[in-house]
């Protein structure tokens, strides 16, 4: 028998009431799974749902139809034991606490006692040793996403749900960024879900990425993603990457939608 999905999305619809009284569906009978330790994105246009999907992960949404669960679990449970970690793209980090403290936050939220060597494990893991003692208007833009993943993943949880968390970087920050997270992800193993618009991103980290498209949001492809771990940056330069992202760029943009 299969093991139990980490992460499993089943024929998820989920329609928003408007004003007036009107319904939208933003997602349509949407699948997917994750198994335990895998990296998944997705991938798709402005709007499809991809926000959505993560949220319903998160336990901050209801499915109108269909069931998300994670470790067999209704999300709701899974963050109220605060295994769930997640971080968007506002990295929503507390402009008066230092960076030892935000990433120290969910403890205290939790009601448990800081374990002050997993947060020093982490400042080292995320590379910002020797700014423990800094605010976050003192860090870079790349410093403050790094601080909100370290929070993120300082309870050790289960799952890592991360929505365009590079999404306010210049290109080569992200890029960066990017390889970052790879290596922090080898050291982890956290089963993640990311949502991205960004195809570069998309195939450097992925085991696989689900394609959705817009409007409302389906899953189109599903993509098995080639390149052997751990993944050195130079992959991005060769040809199989450069034909995978002109593929998945046609497929979130097939060519009837452009001008
Ligand atoms: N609370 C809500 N009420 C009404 N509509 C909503 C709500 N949340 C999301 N939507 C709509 O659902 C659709 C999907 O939104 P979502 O944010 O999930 O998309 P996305 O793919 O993450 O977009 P982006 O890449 O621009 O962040 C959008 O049309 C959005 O306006």
């Amino acid at each position: 028998m299969d093991a139990q999905p980490a992460i499993a999305v089943e024929g998820v619809t989920k329609r928003f009431r408007l004003e007036g009284g009107r319904e939208f569906t933003a997602l349509d009978d949407v699948s997917l799974s994750l198994a335990e330790g895998e990296f998944v994105t997705l991938l798709g246009p402005s709007g499809c749902g991809k926000s959505t999907i993560l949220r319903l992960v998160a336990a901050l949404e209801e499915p109108s139809a269909g069931r998300v669960a994670v470790e067999g679990r209704p999300p709701a449970e899974l963050s109220r034991q605060h295994r769930l970690g997640v971080a968007f793209q506002d990295h929503a980090l507390l402009p008066w606490l230092d960076v030892a403290s935000n990433i120290a936050l969910p403890f205290k939220v939790a009601g448990m006692r800081v374990d002050a060597e997993r947060v020093a494990g982490l400042i080292r893991l995320v590379g910002l040793s020797g700014f423990e003692k800094a605010r976050p208007r003192q860090l870079s833009g790349g410093m403050r996403q790094r601080v909100a993943i370290a929070r993120a993943l300082v309870l050790k949880p289960d799952v890592l749900l991360l929505d365009e968390p590079f999404g306010a970087l210049d290109a080569v920050t992200r890029r960066g960024m990017n390889i970052e997270l790879q290596r922090i992800w080898t050291e982890q193993r956290t089963t993640t879900l990311l949502v991205t618009h960004d195809v570069g991103e998309a195939l450097f980290l992925s085991d696989r990425i689900v394609v959705l498209s817009g409007r409302p949001g389906r899953v189109v492809r599903v993509v098995d993603v080639p390149f052997e771990r751990p993944r050195h940056p130079s992959i991005m330069r060769s040809d199989l990457f450069h034909g995978m992202s002109d593929d998945l760029t046609e497929a979130l943009h097939p060519p009837a939608e452009l001008p």
